[in-house]
């Protein structure tokens, strides 16, 4: 396959503006390259030979994908593609039939009338043929919503029941994101080019083994004229990739611009920076660049499909003279060489519509096995419990961590480092430290969310590895720092997924101070919290904290996990929150972590973690006595009041 190369590709960016554009090309940052264009430079380097030897398993593949979405689906396409394939050939047949009739010799209207019943074959072959096709292409675009639900579901299951800390790996996130973006819509894509491969196919055998019953010295003719098609269409479609492969880059920048532009987060800051023309002028240039790039891959297109056509112009002709010299040798009767050229013309198309397919169906086979690897990976990545596991007691005397060591995927260091905390039933205990200290991460230890990779978490005598950590999980409520704003009602983002019971929702907003909130919505309870929707109210950030807050009170669980609940809240709910987490420890255990040290003083004991280890615990006044961190950081924070 020839190749075009990389220069006459960007020869416009080259061309014009030359000095200047480097300048600011060396100004731009580098972007990372997309999932969706992982194999594009692979594709750009592939030749049809390598093609053709993947091709088998690929279309196996394509095939265990669709039967798995629809058996019945996938059978009909199949067989009607191949039954109509034979319609073709039998139409092919009949025809030669009807021309021997219509060349006899005798008077014209015995000659029609011998034709007759070949021709009423010739008319229920095609029309067969047509409904075959008909119900191939309709059982087609019935797997196509099938397969597409089959691997989505197949994702997002198995996303969802990966363990967390498979999430903070950077390596697992890239293939995630490439087996979303262009994994997912390769599948049914892969699938439909498989059997427009598997339909080009039959056509081309159809015609050949037509020209083939013929007269064997017709098949080369075939060859001979679907040559210059092919090399047209394939050169042509090659070209426009690669052009898309340079411009991807371009391509990116403009989205970004555009979204700056039009996005209604940074709407405000584009009219207070006044930098609306400076984005403007910088999406012009973008975009004049990408159309000399595309006029010059028009102009290349053009060219090429006028070479095909005047190739296959004179294919044609060395086939009537071909023809020409078989009839006046008498190697084939006049009625055959007709039915050649209709054979040669049917079997020319298939060819063109098979070596597109094929071409499609590798690069969809491609972007498939990325969802495939990704899947793999996901299942690998489920957490690694026996299979059926106890759910944990309905309540504990006393959790404890003890020793307990844990890295994040791709880091370094630990974050945490030999940590051992206790929690007793009804304390309120406290997690203090600097940034970065470890605080969120031993509380998410705590809730189940990662696993240690030292040490272990015991609720009692039972270990957090012999129980089922789904179950453990529904008992413990998280106020999250990083709360999500659910786009459902209000409601619905209190009691999230759990049973409505109206009164303990009352009771939850109100202990919250959501109830201030809910008063002002439209429709109470039941307005949807996104603007995106339409009736859908914006919430202030220190509203959308009283929810969350309302949402840890709603499931009254045995323990609590408040990690920052009131880093938005101002003072009067803030208190009133900290009043409503010492009272909710009544029975319950509440781990606290928070910056704002005044509300620690009641804490019944309190860790103050530093880089990672627990340097010192106690109560308020025994710490403060102890004259350390702790001590240092509240005394600098009281400071600040006084
Ligand atoms: N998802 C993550 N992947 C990699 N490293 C992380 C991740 N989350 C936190 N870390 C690192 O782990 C360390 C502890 O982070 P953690 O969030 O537990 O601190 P923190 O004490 O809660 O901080 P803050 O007071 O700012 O909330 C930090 O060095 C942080 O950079």
């Amino acid at each position: 396959m020839p190749r075009i190369p990389w220069s006459v590709i960007l020869r416009p960016f080259r061309r014009k503006r030359k000095a200047r554009e480097a300048d600011r090309e060396e100004e731009l940052p580098k972007l990372t390259d997309r999932p969706w264009m992982a194999h594009s430079a692979e594709l750009a380097e592939t030749r049809m030979s390598t093609v053709a030897r993947r091709l088998p398993a690929l279309i196996a593949q394509a095939l265990r994908l669709a039967w798995r979405a629809n058996p019945r689906d996938t059978l009909i396409a199949i067989v009607f593609n191949l039954m109509a394939g034979v319609f073709t050939a039998f139409g092919l047949l009949a025809t030669t039939e009807v021309l021997h009739a219509l060349f006899a010799e005798g008077p014209t209207p015995d000659r029609v009338r011998g034709a007759l019943p070949s021709l009423l074959l010739v008319g229920a072959a095609y029309t067969l043929q047509g409904a075959l096709q008909t119900g191939a292409g309709w059982a087609q675009s019935r797997l196509d919503p099938q397969i597409e639900r089959t691997v989505q579901n197949r994702l997002l299951e198995l996303t969802t029941g990966v363990e967390l800390a498979a999430l903070d790996d950077s390596a697992f996130l890239d293939d995630l994101q490439r087996a979303e973006s262009r994994g997912l819509v390769s599948a049914p894509m892969m699938v439909v080019h498989t059997i427009d491969v598997v339909t080009g196919f039959v056509g081309l055998a159809a015609a050949a083994g037509v020209l083939g019953v013929l007269h064997p010295a017709l098949l080369p003719l075939l060859l001979l004229t679907a040559v210059p098609l092919c090399w047209a269409s394939v050169r042509s479609a090659r070209m426009g990739y690669l052009t898309q492969l340079a411009l991807a880059s371009s391509r990116r920048r403009r989205w970004i611009l555009s979204d700056l532009m039009t996005s209604r987060q940074q709407a405000a800051e584009v009219r207070s920076f006044t930098v609306r023309d400076v984005l403007l002028r910088q999406y012009d240039e973008l975009a004049s660049r990408e159309r000399d790039v595309e006029l010059v891959l028009a102009r290349r297109q053009t060219l090429v499909k006028a070479t095909g056509d005047g190739l296959q112009g004179l294919a044609t002709v060395a086939v009537y003279v071909a023809l020409g010299y078989l009839l006046w040798r008498g190697s084939v009767p006049l009625a055959v060489a007709g039915a050649a050229v209709l054979a040669i013309r049917t079997g020319k198309t298939s060819l063109a519509n098979l070596v597109y397919a094929v071409n499609r169906c590798y690069e969809d086979g491609l972007y498939f096995a990325d969802y495939l690897n990704f899947c793999d990976q996901a299942e690998n990545r489920a957490p690694k419990r026996a299979a059926e596991l106890p759910a944990p007691p309905e309540a504990f005397e006393v959790i404890r961590a003890e020793d307990v060591t844990f890295t994040y995927p791709g880091a370094d260091t630990p974050s945490l480092h030999g940590v051992s905390v206790e929690l007793r039933r009804g304390e309120v205990v406290a997690l203090v430290g600097e940034n970065g200290s470890g605080k969120t991460t031993l509380a998410k230890i705590l809730a189940g969310l990662y696993d240690p990779e030292g040490g272990e978490v015991r609720w009692d005598d039972l270990s957090l590895w012999q129980v089922d950590p789904a179950r453990l999980r529904e008992r413990i409520a998280v106020i999250a720092q990083d709360h999500t704003h659910w786009p459902m009602t209000a409601r619905q983002n209190v009691i999230m997924g759990r049973p409505d019971l109206p009164e303990a929702v009352d009771a939850a907003i109100a202990s919250s101070g959501a109830d201030e909130v809910i008063a002002e919505l439209a429709h109470g309870y039941d307005t949807l919290l996104d603007r995106r929707f339409d009736g859908g109210a914006e919430l202030s950030g220190g509203q959308w904290q009283r929810l969350a807050a309302a949402r840890g009170f709603y499931r009254d669980e045995p323990l609590l996990i408040c990690d920052e609940p009131s880093a938005a809240l101002d003072a009067r709910a803030e208190h009133a929150l900290f009043e409503r987490i010492r009272a909710h420890a009544d029975g319950r255990t509440v781990l606290l972590i928070t910056h704002r040290l005044a509300s620690v003083r009641h804490a019944d004991r309190v860790y103050v973690l530093e880089q990672g280890k627990v340097v010192e615990h106690g109560d308020h006044g025994s710490l403060m006595a102890a004259g350390g961190l702790y001590a240092e950081l509240y005394t600098l924070q009281a400071s600040a009041y006084r």
